[in-house]
């Protein structure tokens, strides 16, 4: 199996320093493993810690203990130990984040939103713009749209537009928090069919779905989240 993630004894407890220092453990001991060419689903009620474990994938959260090893350029790193700079570098040349959310840039027109990933990996400005353009098309945003900064699209056309951005590096890893939320069945058909398109090219995906549909048709496996009670605080 070719592994591209491992996840080892991950756990999380935040500590609300407001609130008298309550703690709330999250994550005890979670383990994963993600070959390339597979969708991981993580599974589980609300509150069970899915986003937060999403979160700690791309160096958002940082886990109290446990390891996230990462091959980033044929080489294991542990994103849970890196310094900031290699985090910065597992992004930009391995690990994609897509959520149904995008951070506008203000002034910045749609189609440069989308290529900017490619630019910072140092792919030419044409190409970019070609792999921009046809990402945008498939995602049915309207041509007009792609000079304008999103700032004032609908919230469908502000997430199509953050999925093209989160595709158009092919990263090796690519995680995916919600990315169908709230789009439309043609929108949502798009979309699946870009992870299966990443599915085929050897991507390790690891996603929440929400929607049954959706996690039927692109889940390899599920990732059933443990609950966790608060005797297991560290
Ligand atoms: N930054 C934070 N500070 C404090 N508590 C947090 C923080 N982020 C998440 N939590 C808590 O951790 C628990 C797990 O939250 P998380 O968002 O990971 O769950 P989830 O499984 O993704 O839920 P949902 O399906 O509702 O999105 C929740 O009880 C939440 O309140």
């Amino acid at each position: 199996m070719n592994l591209k993630l491992r996840i080892e004894n991950l756990s999380k407890t935040f500590v609300m320093h407001n609130q008298h220092g309550a703690r709330l453990p999250v994550l005890n001991n979670a383990s994963l493993q993600v070959a390339a060419g597979e969708c991981v689903v993580l599974h589980g009620h609300s509150g069970s810690g899915k986003s937060t474990l999403l979160r700690s994938l791309y160096g958002n959260y940082l886990p109290d203990s446990g390891h996230i090893w990462v091959e980033h350029h044929q080489q294991w790193v542990d994103l849970v130990s890196a310094p900031a700079r290699q985090i910065l570098a597992l992004r930009r040349d391995t690990i994609g984040w897509v959520s149904q959310f995008l951070r506008v840039i203000p002034r910045i027109s749609t189609l440069e939103v989308v290529m900017q990933p490619l630019l910072e990996r140092g792919v030419d400005r044409a190409e970019s713009e070609e792999r921009a353009q046809a990402l945008l098309g498939h995602l049915n945003v309207p041509s007009r749209l792609w000079s304008l900064p999103p700032s004032t699209f609908s919230g469908g056309e502000q997430q199509r537009v953050n999925i093209a951005r989160g595709f158009i590096a092919e990263s090796p890893i690519l995680l995916l928090d919600e990315p169908t939320a709230s789009l439309d069945s043609v929108n949502c058909a798009a979309v699946v069919s870009l992870i299966e398109q990443a599915r085929a090219r050897g991507a390790a995906i690891v996603g929440i779905f929400h929607d049954n549909a959706v996690r039927e048709r692109v889940a390899d496996r599920l990732h059933v989240m443990q609950s966790v009670t608060p005797e297991h605080a560290v």
